[in-house]
């Protein structure tokens, strides 16, 4: 592709032995100066495809003498994209740092308190739409005669996250020629809008019809359960350690997070929430975390208020954080399962939360709970998923719940300890808890920018109703099919005084044992 040699020489340091699809099509495209609109299926590599063309860009700029100046500017509709983004550029530009400057203004920080960082007109913006037009008018940011290239990155979003007017005021502050890159995971009406309104003549990159991997990658499941059954097993299956590996776990609301993460307590099996109600800085610093090895398990809520914008007025809902986004472009590392506790409601939804498993060409898992009353959106996924030779996407996955019932008394026990109270109690001082943390993060971050590993965000939320023997699982509960081969006890403690483990490729995740008579028939 004719890259500058630093820029070779970090992607070689980032294991990237070759370009991904949408990278081989769309680098030497952008390079040659083309505007484009790529689809590509989520996890595809979409970021650097932008990324590199703009990185070899400002440096064949800065060949000549110019003036420093804002180059390039990437619009993500996400505080959490925003980091990512800036995160994957300084990663590109390590061998460059001095000759390509990257700043995300996307964390709701004081407009006066980034100004600075904007005087300083770094090479690439990172930002929401809200908070560059904010700075526009502020005059803090000025592009209209330097800007030469604009990114907007998980374009179907934008619209949905309220951003359309702030995106057509922004466009007034940019100059009159520039070269422009949406990129989306899927097509929508809203991805149609704003390709009129910001591509000239642009390349239309459509690179998959799946938009998920396929089943060799990407293995998806489903399984019956109602209520009392989803959480019998989730704590079967993680007490048990059928699932391996690092596992996203989402639900429908901020309240079932609490409400999972106090249950899961409960059998000292630790969690982290993930929600709009936390800030911003605990938030990303999760997502790191989780991403070094910290953590195992993170219950997240994802978009379901975040549809709807004014869903952040509505009661219960004024703290929500409209920028918020868990399954939408989050590059979540190494995630071995997504496990639908609640089925997302849109098709759309279900790709984007499976999406953060089977990324670039690692192996995934994806297992949903259904309800009866979800089995309607059941078929919209299958139905949206199914193959060119009508095969289904998700296949059931068999499980015997019989051979499990002697679990259910703990299980109604420790539901009766998680109450409406004692959720909201939890929610509160998770809250205040995770303010708090916000702030060390702050503050110790700006000294100590590499060590983040400060604090930790699965602590138990509700220690006093604990009860010790609930932490193990006697062998007679145990089904005779799984004896011998799991090894419940093996757990938290021991594992939490581990050093974080390495990044790794994923695991095949869930556990596979021929002799167990069906009871896990999963994986080869
Ligand atoms: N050429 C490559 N070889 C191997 N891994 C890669 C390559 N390019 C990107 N990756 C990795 O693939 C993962 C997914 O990349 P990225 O986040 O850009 O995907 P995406 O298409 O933007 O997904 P989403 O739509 O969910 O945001 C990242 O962890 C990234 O580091």
């Amino acid at each position: 592709m004719g890259l500058d040699d630093r820029l070779l020489k970090a992607v070689a340091d980032l294991g990237w032995s070759q370009p991904t699809l949408i990278q081989e099509r769309a680098i030497p495209l952008a390079l040659e100066g083309k505007d484009l609109l790529a689809r590509a299926r989520t996890g595809s590599g979409k970021t650097a495809a932008y990324a590199v063309p703009i990185i070899q860009r400002i440096l064949d700029s800065k060949q000549s003498v110019r003036e420093q100046d804002v180059r390039a500017l990437i619009l993500v509709p996400t505080k959490e994209l925003g980091q990512q983004v800036q995160t994957m550029i300084r990663q590109l530009t390590a061998f460059c740092s001095r000759d390509v400057r990257v700043a995300d203004i996307s964390a709701k920080a004081d407009l006066s308190a980034q100004r600075p960082i904007l005087m300083e007109k770094p090479d690439v913006v990172v930002g929401t739409p809200s908070r560059v037009l904010a700075h526009l008018n502020a005059q803090n940011l000025v592009l209209h005669s330097s800007l030469e290239m604009l990114v907007v990155d998980e374009a179907d979003l934008l619209f949905s996250f309220g951003f359309e007017a702030d995106l057509k005021n922004l466009l007034c502050h940019l100059p009159k020629i520039y070269q422009s890159f949406l990129m989306s995971a899927t097509f929508t009406e809203d991805v149609q809008t704003l390709k009129e309104l910001l591509l000239h003549n642009p390349v239309i990159l459509k690179l998959q019809g799946s938009q998920l991997p396929d089943s060799s990658q990407l293995q998806q499941y489903s399984i019956k359960c109602e209520e009392e059954d989803k959480f019998l097993l989730i704590y079967t299956l993680l007490k048990l350690r059928l699932v391996q590996g690092k596992t996203l776990l989402f639900v429908g609301e901020v309240d079932r997070c609490y409400r999972l993460k106090l249950f899961l307590e409960q059998f000292s099996i630790p969690a982290c929430v993930l929600n709009s109600e936390l800030p911003v800085q605990s938030r990303c610093h999760i997502i790191t975390q989780f991403n070094q090895g910290f953590y195992d398990y993170i219950i997240a809520t994802d978009e379901q208020s975040l549809a709807d914008p004014t869903a952040s007025t509505e009661k219960g809902g004024k703290n929500k954080d409209k920028e918020y986004g868990v399954s939408r472009g989050v590059d979540f590392q190494n995630v071995a399962n997504v496990i639908n506790f609640d089925f997302p409601t849109t098709v759309e939804s279900y790709i984007h939360r499976v999406g953060r498993t089977a990324r670039a060409d690692n192996p995934g898992t994806a297992l949903s709970f259904i309800a009866h009353t979800e089995l309607d959106l059941l078929s919209q996924v299958e139905e949206a998923l199914m193959g060119d030779n009508s095969d289904c996407a998700l296949k059931p996955y068999q499980f015997k719940m019989e051979e499990i019932e002697g679990f259910r008394y703990r299980c109604r026990d420790a539901m009766r300890s998680v109450t409406k109270q004692a959720v909201k109690e939890a929610r509160l001082k998770e809250i205040k808890q995770e303010l708090l943390n916000s702030e060390k993060l702050k503050t110790y971050f700006e000294d100590n920018p590499r060590d983040l590993q400060l604090l930790r965000h699965d602590k138990d939320l509700h220690p006093a109703v604990i009860k010790p023997h609930m932490k193990n699982v006697p062998d007679y509960l145990v089904p005779e099919t799984l004896r011998g081969i799991i090894n419940p006890l093996s757990g938290r403690r021991r594992k939490r005084r581990e050093k974080p483990k390495p990044q790794g490729v994923a695991k095949p995740s869930f556990k596979v044992r021929n002799n167990v008579t069906k009871q896990v028939e999963l994986h080869n």
